[in-house]
This record gives C-alpha cells, sequence and structure tokens, in this order.
C-alpha cells in the first residue's frame, strides 16, 4: 500500500477531491472485471484449488506460473505458484520491490498477467470475477476518502461505487463495518479528524461492506505509528478468527509472524519459501541455556542426559532441546548440584528460518 505514508499531508485541510489520489475502489463488485485480460497458459492449476474460501476445506487462492513482465522487459513477479488455505491468515512477505502489489493487483484482475492461471475461492479468474469478486474485500492503495466527510458518508460514496452492492442494505452494512472495525463511535467524525489508525481501520471498514469470504491487505500497517499498527493487526486477528481467509502483504518478518497462521516469502519477483508456520518451524532446532557458574558440571549433566550439541560459554552452557522437555532438564539439573542461576528454552525467530532456509538474510527496512 502507498497511500499511509503520505495521505496525512494530502489530507491535513479540507481539500475539494478525496484523499487516497487515484485509488481503485477494490471492495467487492467495484472491481473491475478485467475480461480482457490475455492468459497464455503458465501451467495446469493445481487440482487442489476448487475448494471454498473461508471454510478451509479447500484453496482460497491458487495461482500457477503467475508472472507480470512489465513493458520495458522487468519481470516484476516470475512463475509464481501460491496456495493460501481456506481459513489462514498468509503473510506475503518481501522487501520492497519483491512484487508484492503486482502480485495482488493481478489477482484482483487490476493489471493482466504476462502468463500464469489463477483461481480465487475455487473460480477459474479473470472468467470468474463478476461472482467471485463481490465476496472478495480488498485494500490495495487506499480508497480516496473525503477529508471533509464523515467517515460513514465517505463509505456511503464508496458503496455507491460498487454495482454489485444494494442500496437498499447500505445503511446496515455501513454500521456493522463500522461497527467491526471499532469507529462506530466516530461515524460521524470528518475523515481528517482520524489519526492515521482509525483512517487505515476506515479503509478496512471500506472492503467489509459486504460478507467477505477472503479479505486482502496490501501492506495495511505501512505508515501507521506503533498504535495504529496494534489496531490494524489486532483487528486482522479478529477478523481472521470469525473465519475470513486474509491474505497480508508485508516487508515486516516481525509482523508476519505475530499475525498470520501461513507464510509465503517474495525475493526479486520469485516465491522462496511458503507454507505454515508451524511447518516452517518444525524444523527449527530448540536449545536450553543454562547460566550457572558451574559450567564444567552442568554440560555434564546435559550430556548424561542425551542432549547433543552441548556448548560451553562463559557462565553459560547449552545444548539442543529437541523434544525433551525443559523441567526434566532443570530437575536433572539441581539434582547433580549445579547452581542453576537462569534457564531459557531458545526457538530461533523467523528471521533465523528464512536464513535457513534461502541462505541469506531479509533485508528488512521497517
Ligand atoms: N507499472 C509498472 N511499470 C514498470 N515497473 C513496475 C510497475 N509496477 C511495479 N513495477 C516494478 O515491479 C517491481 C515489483 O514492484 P511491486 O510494487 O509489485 O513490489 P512490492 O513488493 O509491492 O514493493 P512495495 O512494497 O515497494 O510496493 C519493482 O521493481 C517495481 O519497480
Amino acid at each position: 500500500m502507498r497511500n499511509s505514508g503520505s495521505e496525512e499531508n494530502r489530507t491535513g485541510e479540507a481539500g475539494e477531491g478525496p484523499a487516497g489520489g487515484g485509488a481503485v475502489p477494490t471492495a467487492g463488485g467495484a472491481v473491475p472485471t478485467n475480461g480482457g485480460a490475455v492468459l497464455t497458459n503458465g501451467g495446469p492449476v493445481p487440482s487442489h484449488s476448487g475448494g471454498e474460501g473461508g471454510d478451509g476445506g479447500g484453496f482460497a487462492i491458487v495461482t500457477s506460473g503467475l508472472t507480470k513482465r512489465f513493458k520495458g522487459g522487468q519481470v516484476a513477479v516470475d512463475s509464481l505458484d501460491l496456495a493460501v488455505p481456506g481459513g489462514s491468515v498468509f503473510g506475503f512477505l518481501g522487501p520492497n520491490g519483491s512484487g508484492k502489489t503486482t502480485t495482488i493487483r493481478m489477482l484482483l484482475g487490476l493489471v493482466a498477467p504476462t502468463a500464469g492461471d489463477w483461481r480465487l475461492l475455487g473460480a477459474p479468474m479473470p472468467g470468474g470475477a463478476g461472482g467471485v469478486l463481490p465476496r472478495v474485500g480488498a485494500l490495495v492503495e487506499g480508497p480516496a476518502f473525503y477529508p471533509y466527510l464523515s467517515g460513514e458518508a465517505n463509505l456511503r460514496r464508496y458503496d455507491a461505487a460498487d454495482p454489485s452492492a444494494d442500496p437498499r442494505t447500505v445503511s446496515a452494512r455501513i454500521g456493522y463495518a463500522l461497527e467491526r472495525v471499532g469507529l462506530a463511535a466516530a461515524a460521524r467524525k470528518r475523515y481528517r479528524a482520524y489519526s492515521l489508525g482509525m483512517r487505515q481501520r476506515l479503509a478496512i471498514a471500506a472492503a467489509l461492506l459486504g460478507p467477505r469470504e477472503l479479505l486482502i491487505l496490501d501492506e495495511p500497517t505501512n505508515g501507521l505509528d506503533p498504535q495504529g499498527t496494534r489496531e490494524v493487526r489486532g483487528l486482522v486477528r479478529e477478523i481472521a478468527a470469525e473465519g475470513t481467509t486474509v491474505f497480508v502483504s508485508s516487508h515486516l518478518l516481525a509482523e508476519v509472524e505475530q499475525m498470520c497462521s501461513h507464510v509465503a516469502v517474495m525475493r526479486t519477483g520469485r516465491l522462496v519459501a511458503q507454507g505454515s508456520i508451524a511447518e516452517l518451524r518444525a524444523g527449527e532446532t530448540v536449545r536450553i541455556r543454562v547460566e550457572t557458574p558451574d559450567t564444567v558440571e552442568a554440560a555434564a549433566v546435559l550430556a548424561g542426559l542425551g542432549l547433543p550439541e552441548v556448548r560451553l560459554g562463559d557462565g553459560d552452557v547449552s545444548a539442543a532441546l529437541g523434544t525433551d522437555a525443559p523441567e526434566r532438564v532443570c530437575a536433572a539439573l539441581v539434582a547433580g548440584g549445579v547452581a542453576v542461576r537462569g534457564l531459557a528454552v531458545q526457538r530461533p525467530s523467523l528471521e533465523d528460518m528464512f536464513v535457513g532456509l534461502t541462505g541469506e538474510g531479509f533485508d528488512v527496512d521497517g
């Protein structure tokens, strides 16, 4: 998402136009169906792609060989095979410029792929867009909000631009969306008086103006202060807990680790890793570290328990824990007369795991 950092300036005074500058309304049926997209076949879509979105029984998004080469030859997305399980909170992780926004724009039919196939909620795209996009809420590049209108009035204007939205139910749907993002009490406040976090929550409300099985959010915390970031992360978790599949891009590893059940990692347009965080963690080495003045004795106890990779430090000893219970290790140390000053179970961070997977560091710039 590119709106949030600079939006503050654009909306500081009562301007005459919407604040999001050039944004495409992407909630539900407002997304162009892109019927004219030319696809070349990058390979068959996996057979497991036919499931429903939010029930956990299938894949909400599947791409096969999805590729975007811009005029001038730059390949922004290179033969991408994604499988986003229904019901997951799927973190789409990658440094700036790695192809996340281009992928999201292709998924929503906002830009035509050069090659490849994709399905949303089981429907082949772009042909199925008319039926599927009303079930998909999206936040990409930020909706255009008028600074001098209230949050509620902005949502009314936004909804009016969606041909699939039923005007008879607009009040109820807006009420629900504002309630859902915690802005009911601020519904009548002017947009320009909203904090950054409130603005972003309003943008998410715009994506929730209908019942959504899939929510696609492009860097929803970009440019937010810590409070706004917490608000948006909490909201994403709540929406996911209600059964909506959430596909959220981010360039922040720690954010994905906190918010997501699954992750895919992009680097210069290519997918370098994909899976559930639990799967990715399955191969990790958990270590136990004991702080003690009795390092030699402690090392002997750990070795006696059969723990591998015992390492002696200055005032501490560590070993690979495997599936052993830390309390058993603690009891053995105490029984062996070791003075235990501290005991810690150390799990590698997601960043450590990606370094292990990709053989290089993750360029975190946030
Ligand atoms: N319309 C375009 N024409 C030419 N090149 C483009 C266009 N849009 C994006 N690119 C290039 O494609 C690459 C991927 O950009 P993209 O915006 O998809 O990455 P990103 O991971 O979303 O990064 P960011 O978080 O900075 O938006 C970049 O090198 C970018 O400069």
